[in-house]
């Protein structure tokens, strides 16, 4: 997370100099001239004067929900980081341009054509640029964007993980490994059931990256509070999340950190409900042969389907708590760096 302080002072240099604030403009870590990237004003502004700023994700809106509720999700994200005193930089590739910020008529097209939209890990981000496509980024192909303009926070709903069985499949999502390369705080509601969570934290604990439960002991399984997994540590509010993001860019720390914060315990979903269903649609999936990075789409809307509708209103809810977090260890993140300038 250096390099976070070292583009936010590259940024503001280059700006300072050449680049107007009212336009798209061009940005990157290390004086690097990353004229592939398209920032919108607020974005860029925030960079400048090294204001809160929170990244959000794309795959979230094409592939994790269905339209229109993606599109009024995607959208009050943006309002709830804003009142809590952020600028939201919501993170797509459009037409084959890596956009940091998005407009609400951008929002609506990349809600509007969900799958249409190529899911778009890091490893992906070439072709999709090459090809011209429309790209929505998951939790790897979003990190790896917002730390080469010098984003230090990302708030998401869940992140990838081992998928069950993958001791066999080797099925691991390259979130864990981009979190292991990449200095940006991933805000989260843990990890799904539709995932194997021990394993999964053991990986992160081979990628080296820091995970802290948000004012709980135990690891939380996105849908519910609880995971039967103890968290490695515990952070207590947004100042105390700040605080380890501080410490990480001093310590020049080049792996990122995960940051789990519980489903409000109002829209947690029953367990079993979750659990039952998210058997079934595991065994449809075997059946089915659905593999890659075409399972977690499927499980999450065959579960919403068979929770009738509930697993999607404990999405949106806990992605909008995220959200809050977020914005607000955003906020103490800069009143940090602001005494150290
Ligand atoms: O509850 C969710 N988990 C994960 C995803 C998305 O799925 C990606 C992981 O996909 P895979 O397992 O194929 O790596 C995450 O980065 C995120 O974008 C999602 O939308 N909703």
């Amino acid at each position: 997370m250096a390099s976070s302080v070292n583009s936010r002072l590259s940024i503001l240099t280059r700006h300072l100099t050449s680049v107007s604030a009212t336009s798209s403009s061009k940005a990157g870590s290390h004086g690097q001239n990353l004229g592939w990237i398209k920032m919108s004003p607020e974005v860029s502004g925030a960079l400048k004067c090294g204001s809160p700023i929170v990244a959000l994700e794309s795959t979230i809106i094409s592939h994790g929900m269905p339209y229109p509720q993606n599109f009024e999700t995607a959208k009050e994200l943006e309002v709830i980081v804003k009142e809590n005193g952020a600028v939201p930089a919501t993170i797509a590739i459009l037409d084959g341009v890596p956009c940091i910020g998005l407009t609400t008529e951008e929002l609506e097209t990349l809600a509007r054509l969900g799958s249409k939209a190529r899911k778009t890990a890091s490893r992906d981000i070439a072709i999709v640029m090459a090809g011209r496509e429309n790209g929505a980024t998951t939790v790897s192909a979003t990190m790896y964007l917002a730390s080469k303009v010098g984003i230090s926070v990302f708030v998401t709903g869940g992140i990838g993980g081992v998928h069950r069985h993958g001791e066999n499949t080797m099925d691991i999502s390259s979130d864990l490994t981009e979190l292991g390369n990449t200095p940006v705080a991933v805000i989260s509601a843990g990890i799904k059931s539709i995932l194997d969570i021990p394993r999964t934290l053991e990986y992160l604990e081979t990628q080296r990256v820091t995970v802290a439960a948000y004012k709980t002991d135990e690891f939380p399984a996105f849908f519910t509070q609880t995971s039967g997994c103890k968290a490695p540590a515990r952070v207590e509010s947004p100042e105390h999340c700040a605080r380890v993001i501080d410490a990480t860019i001093r310590l020049e720390r080049k792996s990122g950190i995960l940051i789990a914060v519980p489903i409000p315990r109002e829209h947690a979903a029953s367990g079993s409900l979750i659990e039952s269903a998210i058997q079934q649609a595991l065994q449809e999936a075997r059946e089915k042969k659905i593999i890659g990075n075409a399972e977690t789409p499927f499980l999450l809307s065959r579960v919403n389907e068979l929770t009738g509708g509930a697993s999607l209103a404990s999405n949106i809810a806990l992605v909008k708590n995220n959200a809050s977090v977020g914005a607000k260890i955003a906020v103490s993140l800069a009143q940090l760096q602001k005494h150290r300038r």
